[in-house]
């Protein structure tokens, strides 16, 4: 079927069905075990959702073109297109086998840099490599976007991993983020990594150079507590940082896929090796997976297909991220990077306008607090906000099993009230047991009745541990790359963030007084209204 008639379908199928998620329970008593999905270890449930066995597979004939787009990926092909550039970010996770047949080059490349990364790891964890004061204790990465939010998600959510250096993240130009990391570290046994794969974006050389300054201010020679990753290893030379503590890595990674390459230096002197390269094995496992499972029982290609039923055909404009994991506290915002900055696009890869929309808007918070805030708006609100539920059956804390209990029980009944709601007949009942009559009984229930119906996928795995981690972030990584070949768009470059950086470099004069021409009468007026309050400096 050709597929605009696919798409023509789904939406045929989403009008004519007022699909209701508790009736396809009960309409179909295997619907738990044939809507869930279980891969090495992982389980993936996306029975609560309105989509039955039809929707399924006419969601399943969008995905015609997936194996050729995810074969040419995975072998290298410049499917980057506006770039240039081959998209390999899946090659760092297999440094022992090439990702394909003719792949040997790259695999060698790669278990180089993972050996150097090691064996710099391993020395500055046994303290034969030091800081001017001593073995370093604190380690501090300095990067932003895809150079910050990979390892910094990681290195929080694999705390009870972490034995070497203290992990620090600076990655905002307000100077407040660089100095509430610095105040109270010994800048002589401190590491400071200048993460960043172009080593131009502002924000990062501006928080370099004040380390810089920093460090200068305090020992002798400086360079001697900085390392560097950058693919663009001419310009790391410029700052005079010995090349031994220089990694570099290939164009083809890009900043939200790089956290399996050096840019995961600093979660790997927080881990150290032997863990990261558990990491990598989780994500070379959901490689595997990704590769050979049928569409039907694989994982990234469903949670695409359901993204994709619920942004483009019901038209749900957002979706929450909701890991029940205190340390999953900064998945959200990273896969917000890797989500929004690969599909929000509005330009199809031959140029044309897109003829469906970009990605949705992600977001989300770990629960439970989630519940304590916005939940009531994802129950009782007007808009529909598909849930994704991630939770790990064990916790790393053996004596608080009971709160890890109470996080699961939770995380459970979240889905399933989404799911199940409360009619006003219930709603009437509990006014009427409180007493309530009349009128006041009606106006009452009318505020506790739950819609119910509403979406939301659930994955589970055993523990969050450095393997599952990886196993998590290729899922995501691989989600993100089919709903983008479904959308016909190019999900590796990121167009949309130059324009306020070129302005950023045009308006900055504008604070010091001086004229710009051609600028506008609001950001002329704000700007003035701002050296005021400054004092009038300039
Ligand atoms: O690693 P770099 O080159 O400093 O870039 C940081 C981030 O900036 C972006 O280019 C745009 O925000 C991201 O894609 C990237 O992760």
């Amino acid at each position: 079927m050709p597929i605009d008639a696919v798409w023509d379908r789904l939406t045929a199928l989403h009008q004519a069905s007022a699909l209701n998620i508790p009736a396809l329970f009960a309409a179909d008593p295997d619907r738990a075990e044939g809507f869930t999905i279980r891969a090495d270890g992982m389980v993936f449930d996306y029975s609560k959702t309105a989509i039955d066995r039809e929707t399924r597979d006419a969601l399943l004939a969008l995905t015609a073109d997936l194996n050729a787009r995810r074969d040419a990926m995975l072998s290298g092909e410049k499917i980057n297109e506006t770039e240039g550039r081959a998209v390999l970010h899946a090659a760092l996770r297999h440094p022992d086998t090439p990702l394909w047949p003719g792949g040997e080059a790259v695999r060698a490349g790669v278990a180089a840099t993972l050996a150097r990364m090691a064996s710099f790891a391993t020395h500055i964890r046994d303290g034969e490599i030091r800081g001017q004061g001593g073995a370093f204790t604190d380690v501090v990465n300095i990067g932003i976007g895809g150079s910050d939010l990979g390892p910094a998600m990681a290195a929080r959510a694999l705390t009870p991993y972490q034995d070497g250096p203290r992990l620090h993240f600076v990655s905002n130009v307000d100077g407040a983020d660089l100095a509430d990391t610095l105040r109270g570290l010994d800048p002589a046994r401190t590491l400071v990594i200048v993460a960043s794969k172009t080593f131009t974006t502002i924000e990062t050389m501006t928080n370099a150079r004040s380390a810089q300054d920093w460090l200068a201010a305090h020992v002798d020679d400086p360079a001697q507590q900085f390392a560097a990753v950058s693919s663009a290893t001419d310009k790391t030379a410029e700052w005079s940082i010995d090349p031994d503590r220089v990694f570099g890595f290939e164009d083809w990674v890009g900043g939200r896929y790089s956290v399996w390459g050096p840019i995961g230096l600093s979660l790997m002197l927080g881990i150290g090796p032997q863990r990261f390269r558990e990491f990598l094995r989780g994500g070379a496992a959901m490689d595997d997976h990704f590769r050979s499972a049928p569409h039907a029982r694989n994982m990234p290609v469903m949670l695409a297909l359901v993204g994709l039923w619920h942004h483009q055909i019901c038209g749900y404009p957002t979706r929450a991220v909701l890991p029940y994991a205190q340390r999953l506290g900064r998945l959200p915002a990273y896969l917000q990077q890797l989500e929004m900055e690969s599909n929000g696009k509005r330009v199809a890869m031959d140029g044309s306008d897109l003829t469906h929309g970009s990605g949705p808007v992600v977001w989300g918070e770990p629960g439970t607090n989630g519940q304590h805030a916005f939940y009531q708006l994802i129950h009782q609100g007007t808009q529909i906000v598909p849930c994704e539920f991630i939770a790990a059956a064990c916790g790393h804390e053996p004596a608080l099993d009971h709160h890890h209990k109470l996080l699961l029980a939770n995380c459970l009944a979240q889905s399933e009230a989404l799911m199940r709601g409360r009619d006003l007949d219930e709603a009437r009942q509990l006014m009427a047991a409180q007493g309530l009559t009349g009128a006041e009984l009606d106006r009452q229930a009318r505020h506790r009745v739950f819609p119910g119906n509403r979406p939301s996928t659930t994955l589970l795995v055993r523990q969050v541990t450095p393997y599952t981690l990886g196993q998590i972030i290729a899922l995501y990584e691989h989600r993100v790359f089919v709903e983008g070949v479904v959308l016909g768009l190019n999900s590796f470059d990121q167009w949309g963030v130059e324009l306020g950086k070129e302005l950023a470099k045009s308006v900055a004069p504008l604070l010091d007084g001086k004229t710009v021409p051609d600028q506008d009468a609001s950001t002329l007026s704000l700007a003035e209204a701002l050296r005021e309050m400054r004092g009038g400096e300039g």
